[in-house]
């Protein structure tokens, strides 16, 4: 692709319309981990070889890693469930404005670019909008690897003094947050390409950063987890390529069972184990009324008695990316709910648009109440990130009448196929020009 025909448009105007009130059974898939491929795709940066991911996720922010690394330097090539790339033969290290900022993981991309190049501009991150989201911890590893760092109010532009980046140590953990995701991969991408060993402090060990070192390490890397206290990351000047695989998506997974649970069927997820859930989301999916059982290889899910209120709060564990659709779900649970958001200031753009649609939801600061249940009726309600939209969707199936969704290009930064999959599984929906 170039200019001429990289057509990703920036917003699109089609409305998700879904009558609500059937109820959803069967089968379905899930899809590549986007979060888990973003951070491979920057990774691939890294390979002096032909490197190949296999089973990505067919979402529009692949789109824009796939351009940033071509434009970048990087041939790539997405095949199919393939993301193929070829060792850069010259780099041009800045990551333009209009791919960057769509995407959360310009900083890691930034990463691997200044470790290959020894310099790198890049523009703020993109990704959802719904809090100021800082990335300090990324710009700390660049300046401990041996980076200079000139910081203007949209972009940072970074240069290592050396020859490659330094061996150092680092801090990812942010002080009210915990350890950033994004920075430990960050730091992980730089360290690679050190000559020595690097120390990565209380590291971030969600899987996504657990997959991204199984490939830097399957790459030539040396890789030792000290607990959750550190990582030891020793560089190497060849990094490997060959074929890795990206492990299913544990927030599709989630979000498909909270989208049967809520019209009180049952979902079977073929290709995700129930070991692929942490222990701490599987306990709040129980508590909220919510089985998880194995089944052929997968997981079978089930609600038998209906919605259960819950108190719970999201940790790394309890994914925050499936805070909204668990909310629309306690929409019809009776009693009170309470989530709070403990890796944000606040996530809530999905609670005004729930209201619309009858749910007896607030947000006071980070912290969800939700009064239920609450009968639904259809309204026509928007948002602007992946996970409320997909909230969105949940309440929608549940909710009488039509309801008219607007922010299908939100969605479908994160979900390839979770309209297909619900119409298959009994959804009655449509997309249409609006
Ligand atoms: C593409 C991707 O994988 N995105 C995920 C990743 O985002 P991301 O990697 O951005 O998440 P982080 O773990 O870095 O951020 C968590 C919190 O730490 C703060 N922070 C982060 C970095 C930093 O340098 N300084 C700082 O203060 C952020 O503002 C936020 O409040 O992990 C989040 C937390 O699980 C998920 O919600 C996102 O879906
Ligand atoms: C917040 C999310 O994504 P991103 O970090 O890409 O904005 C998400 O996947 O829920």
């Amino acid at each position: 692709m170039n200019d001429q025909t990289f057509l990703l448009p920036l917003t699109d105007t089609r409305a998700i319309r879904i009558t609500g009130g059937h109820r959803l059974q069967g089968t379905t898939s899930v899809q590549g981990s986007k979060n888990i491929a973003l951070h491979l795709y920057a990774g691939a940066l890294l390979a002096d070889e032909p490197l190949t991911l296999t089973g990505i996720p067919h979402i529009l922010d692949t789109q824009v890693c796939s351009e940033i690394l071509t434009r970048t330097g990087t041939p790539t090539r997405v095949v199919g469930d393939r993301f193929e790339t070829a060792p850069a033969t010259a780099w041009h290290p800045a990551v333009p404005d209009e791919l960057g900022g769509r995407i959360r993981t310009t900083a890691v991309l930034a990463a691997g670019l200044l470790a290959r190049a020894g310099r790198v501009r890049f523009p703020l991150p993109g990704g959802d909008a719904f809090c100021h989201r800082l990335i300090d911890r990324h710009l700390a590893a660049m300046e401990a690897a041996g980076a200079t760092l000139d910081i203007t109010g949209t972009h940072v532009e970074a240069h290592l003094t050396g020859r490659g980046p330094q061996p150092f140590t680092t801090n990812v953990t942010t002080q009210k947050w915990g350890p950033s995701l994004g920075a430990t991969v960050t730091a992980m991408l730089l360290a690679a390409r050190a000559r020595g060993t690097s120390t990565i402090l209380h590291p971030n060990a969600e899987p996504e950063v657990l997959a991204t070192a199984s490939m830097l390490a399957a790459g030539g890397v040396g890789i030792t987890w000290e607990g959750t206290t550190a990582l030891q990351v020793t560089g190497t000047d060849h990094i490997t390529g060959g074929s890795f695989p990206v492990p299913p998506d544990r927030l599709e997974a989630t979000t498909l069972l909270l989208a049967a649970a809520i019209t009180g069927g049952t979902v079977h997820l073929d290709n995700f184990p129930v070991s692929g859930f942490t222990a701490a989301l599987v306990a709040t999916l129980a508590d909220a009324g919510i089985e998880l059982a194995p089944a052929n290889g997968g997981t079978l899910a089930q609600c038998p008695a209906g919605p259960r209120c819950v108190q719970t709060a999201t940790t790394s564990a309890t994914c925050t990316d499936i805070q909204p659709q668990l909310t629309a779900f306690l929409t019809q649970a009776p009693g009170t709910s309470r989530i709070e958001e403990r890796i944000y200031t606040s996530r809530a753009t999905h609670v005004d648009p729930l209201r619309a649609l009858g749910a007896d939801v607030t947000a006071d600061g980070p912290t969800i109440t939700v009064h239920g249940p609450s009968p639904l009726t259809a309204a026509h309600v928007a948002s602007q990130d992946i996970r409320a939209v997909a909230a969105l969707v949940t309440a929608a199936l549940a909710a009488e009448g039509t309801t008219t969704i607007q922010g299908i290009y939100h969605l479908q930064r994160g979900y390839g196929s979770l309209l297909p999959k619900l119409a298959t599984l009994g959804a009655e929906l449509t997309v249409t020009q609006k």
